[in-house]
C-alpha cells in the first residue's frame, strides 16, 4: 500500500535539482551546483554544496547568487573555481563570470570581468591559470575593444540581424549576431586576459560548445581543442583537433579526416595521446559516435596516428571522456536498454564493463581512486554516490529525502512488446501509487523525441512519469524504432522512413496493454513533445478513429518543408532522405501534416515561440489546422518560452492545461476544475 500524498508539479519543483559534481584531487570531497526553484516569486537560485565521500554532512559553500554553476576542483586542492551571475564588489554581473572560492570556504571572488562572459572553462595542471570560452567578435583586439563591442550591441536600439552564415541561432537562445566562441586564458591571481584565438582564423563548434570541446595536456603546455575547419558552419559541421602550444601561440592540426566528425579530446595521463570521440559521418549522418585515440608518433611531436578503438562495440560513446590513472582505460556514459551506466573502456583488450549502473547517470568525477557519480531513475530525481576503492557505492548526500518520503511515487517497470519488423521493443511503465490491477485505469502514452534519444530509467522535470501516474495514469514509454540504446540498426532503421515504424511499435504496445484486465480501451492518450509531437500529430493521420481518446502536442513537427526553417534543416534533409524540392513525395509521406484530412482526435497544442529548433510557426500551423478541419482543439501558446518549458509558473500551467484536456476526453473522470474560455 502507497502511502504520502499524491506526488504533484508543486512537490515536484520542491526538488533541489544537483548538477555534476567535482572531485578535489584527493578523492575525499565533491562540490556540486544546486538549484532551488521558489514557485511564487518564478525564480530560482543555484548555490554550490561540499559533499564529504568519506561521510559526514553537506556543507554549503556558497549562498546562491542567482546562479553559481559548473564547479571545478584546482588540480592544487585549495580553491574552486565556478561560473556564477553575482552581485558583488560594487558590479552586478551583466554576464556570466568566472569566480574563485577557497575550498574550504569564506568569500567568492571575482576572476576578472570578462565583458562578453564565460560559457565554461577549465584549470591548467598549475591551479594558476584558467581555459575559457567566450563568444567574442573575431576582427578585434583585447578585451578593451571587446568590451567596448559589448556595450554597443546591448546598447544597440536596432534589434534587427542580418546575417549570410548558415548557421545563424541554436537550439533555443544562442543568438551569435557576429560573434564567435573563442578559448581564452586568464591568470586568476592577477586577472590578466589573453584571447588564444585572437587573430587566427580559429574558433569552438558554435552548436553549443562545452568544457568537452577542449582539453590542457598534463605539462600545462599545450590545448587540444575540436573545431570545425569549414568556412561555413553548419549544425553538421565535421570536427578536425587541432593542438595550440600555449608559450607560442603555434596551432597545429593533429587530427582532421573529411569523412569522420571529433569531439571531446581527452589527454592521456602522460600526454602522449588523446583519447575522443569518431563518427563516421561520410559512411551515414547517423553513425554512433565511437571512442578514438590519438597517438604522438614521439613524445612531444605534432604528429601522430589515430585509430577507432570501439568499433566492435555496438553503443554510442557520450561526452565527457576520463582517462584512468594507469593510461590503460577510458571512462565515459553510454546508454544501454533505456538505461545510462558508467563505463570503463579497457585500450589493450578493447572491452567496455560497467562500473557504477543507471538508472541514468548523468555525470561522474574520478580522483585518487574515488568515483563520484550523479545519478537518477524513474523512481526518485537525482543522487550522488560515491564508490571508493574496494568498496560498494555509497550514497552522500539527502537533499530530497524528506520531501519524497512525504509523496506517494509509482511502481516503475520495465517490458517489452514486439513491435514493428517482428522486434523486440521496450516500454517503460510507471504506475499510479497503490495500483491495484482488479480495478479500472487510463492509460497514458508519452512519447519521447530526437527520434535518437530514449525513455528510460530516468527522471524526468518536464515529462514527469511520477507527476502523471499521481494523477491517476498508468503511464507507457515505448522505445520505438530509431531509439538510442538500442545498437546501431535499430537506431537507424527510420532514416528515410519516419513515422511508419515508431507508430507500429506504439500501436503494439497499445495492443499489449489493453489486454490487461486494468485498462480500460475508452481511456487511452497519447502525449509528446518535438520528434514525440511529430508522431502523435502522424498519429492522428493514421490511428483508427477513437483508438486515443485525446492527444497532446508539445513543440511537435508538423510539416517538414516548414520545418526548414529551424536550426538542423540539413540534419533533416539527411534524414528525410532529400531535400523537399527534390525529394517532394518522399517528405511528403513523411510529413503529418499530408495527412491532415484524417485528423479527428482531439488534441492540446503547446508551443513556445522562442523555439528555433521546432519554430512556433509548426504548432499554430497544426492547430489552426485542427480548427479548420472542426476538431476540438486548444492551444496553449507561450510567447517567452523556447523548446522546453522551464520557468516555474510556466510549468505549473503546462501540467494544468494538460491535465483539464484529459480529463475532457476521459469518460472515466470529470474536469478536476472549471475550464477557462
Ligand atoms: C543535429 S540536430 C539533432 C536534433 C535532435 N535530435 C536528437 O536525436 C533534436 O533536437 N530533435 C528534436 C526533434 C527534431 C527537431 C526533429 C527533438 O525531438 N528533441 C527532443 C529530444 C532531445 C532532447 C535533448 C536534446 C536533444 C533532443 C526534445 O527536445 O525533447
Amino acid at each position: 500500500m502507497a502511502t504520502g500524498k499524491p506526488f504533484d508539479v508543486d512537490a515536484l519543483w520542491k526538488i533541489e535539482r544537483i548538477g555534476p559534481p567535482s572531485l578535489s584531487p584527493d578523492g575525499s570531497q565533491a562540490v556540486v551546483p544546486v538549484t532551488r526553484y521558489a514557485m511564487q516569486a518564478n525564480t530560482s537560485r543555484t548555490a554550490l554544496w561540499l559533499l564529504s565521500t568519506l561521510g559526514g554532512r553537506p556543507r554549503a559553500l556558497t549562498h546562491g547568487g542567482e546562479k553559481d554553476g559548473q564547479p571545478q576542483w584546482s588540480p592544487r586542492g585549495d580553491r574552486i573555481a565556478f561560473i556564477g551571475r553575482r552581485d558583488q564588489e560594487g558590479e552586478r554581473d551583466g554576464t556570466p563570470q568566472l569566480y574563485v572560492i577557497p575550498a574550504d570556504g569564506g568569500e567568492a571572488r571575482r576572476v576578472a570581468t570578462v565583458a562578453t562572459g564565460v560559457e565554461a572553462f577549465r584549470w591548467l595542471p598549475d591551479g594558476r591559470r584558467i581555459a575559457f570560452i567566450s563568444w567574442v567578435w573575431p576582427a578585434l583586439r583585447g578585451p578593451k575593444a571587446q568590451a567596448r563591442a559589448h556595450k554597443q550591441h546591448h546598447e544597440r536600439k536596432e534589434t534587427g540581424y542580418a546575417t549570410s552564415e548558415t548557421l545563424y541561432r541554436y537550439w533555443d537562445d544562442q543568438l551569435p549576431m557576429g560573434r564567435v566562441p573563442h578559448l581564452h586564458l586568464v591568470d586568476v591571481d592577477t586577472g590578466r586576459l589573453r584571447d588564444l584565438f585572437e587573430g587566427t582564423p580559429y574558433e569552438l563548434r558554435r552548436a553549443a560548445p562545452d568544457a568537452t570541446t577542449f582539453d590542457i595536456a598534463p605539462d600545462g603546455e599545450r590545448i587540444v581543442f575540436a573545431y570545425d575547419p569549414a568556412p561555413d558552419k553548419r549544425v553538421d559541421g565535421r570536427c578536425a583537433l587541432a593542438e595550440l602550444v600555449l608559450a607560442t601561440g603555434r596551432i597545429d592540426l593533429i587530427a582532421r579526416d573529411a569523412d569522420w566528425g571529433f569531439a571531446a579530446p581527452r589527454y592521456s595521463p602522460d600526454g602522449e595521446r588523446i583519447a575522443f570521440v569518431a563518427s563516421h559521418q561520410e559512411r551515414k549522418h547517423t553513425m554512433p559516435a565511437q571512442l578514438a585515440v590519438w597517438e604522438r608518433s614521439r613524445p612531444g611531436a605534432r604528429t601522430g596516428r589515430w585509430a577507432v578503438e570501439s568499433a566492435e562495440w555496438d553503443h554510442e560513446v557520450q561526452a565527457p571522456l576520463h582517462w584512468e590513472d594507469d593510461g590503460q582505460a577510458v571512462l565515459f556514459a553510454a546508454e544501454q536498454r533505456g538505461r545510462r551506466h558508467l563505463w570503463r573502456f579497457d585500450l589493450p583488450d578493447r572491452r567496455a564493463e560497467v562500473v557504477c549502473e543507471g538508472g541514468w547517470v548523468h555525470g561522474f568525477d574520478k580522483a585518487a581512486g574515488t568515483t563520484v557519480t550523479l545519478a537518477d531513475a524513474a523512481t526518485h530525481p537525482a543522487r550522488v554516490h560515491a564508490c571508493l576503492p574496494g568498496q560498494a557505492p555509497r550514497r552522500i548526500e539527502r537533499f530530497n529525502d524528506s520531501l519524497l518520503n512525504a509523496h506517494a511515487i509509482g511502481r516503475s517497470e520495465e517490458t517489452w512488446c514486439t513491435g514493428a519488423q517482428g522486434d523486440k521493443v521496450q516500454v517503460w511503465l510507471m504506475y499510479p501509487p497503490g495500483f491495484d490491477p482488479a480495478r479500472k485505469y487510463p492509460l497514458l502514452h508519452v512519447i519521447h523525441g530526437g527520434p535518437h534519444t530514449a525513455a528510460g530509467d530516468v527522471w524526468h522535470y518536464r515529462w514527469s512519469a511520477a507527476v502523471f501516474a499521481a494523477q491517476g495514469y498508468v503511464v507507457a514509454s515505448v522505445n520505438y524504432h530509431g531509439s538510442s540504446g538500442f545498437g546501431y540498426a535499430f537506431l537507424d532503421s527510420i532514416t528515410h522512413r519516419w513515422g511508419a515504424l515508431e507508430m507500429q511499435d506504439i500501436e503494439a504496445a497499445t495492443e499489449q496493454l489493453l489486454r490487461e484486465p486494468w485498462a480500460d480501451p475508452r481511456r487511452v492518450f497519447a502525449a509528446g513533445g518535438s520528434y514525440g509531437g511529430f508522431l502523435v500529430a502522424w498519429m492522428n493521420g493514421h490511428a483508427p478513429p477513437g483508438r486515443y481518446a485525446a492527444y497532446v502536442c508539445h513543440a511537435g513537427c508538423f510539416d517538414w518543408t516548414a520545418m526548414f526553417a529551424n536550426d538542423a534543416w540539413s540534419w533533416h534533409v539527411q534524414e528525410l532522405g532529400g531535400a523537399y524540392w527534390e525529394q517532394a513525395a518522399q517528405v511528403a509521406a513523411q510529413s503529418a501534416h499530408t495527412f491532415a484530412a484524417s485528423m479527428a482526435t482531439p488534441t492540446l497544442v503547446i508551443h513556445g515561440a522562442r523555439d528555433y529548433r521546432v519554430p512556433d510557426a509548426q504548432g499554430l500551423a497544426y492547430y489552426n489546422t485542427l480548427k479548420a478541419r472542426g476538431v476540438e482543439a486548444r492551444l496553449l501558446w507561450f510567447p517567452d518560452e523556447n523548446h522546453w518549458v522551464v520557468k516555474p509558473r510556466n510549468s505549473q500551467l503546462w501540467y494544468g492545461e494538460f491535465f483539464d484536456w484529459l480529463r475532457r476526453f476521459d469518460p472515466g473522470q470529470r474536469p478536476a476544475r472549471k475550464r477557462r474560455a
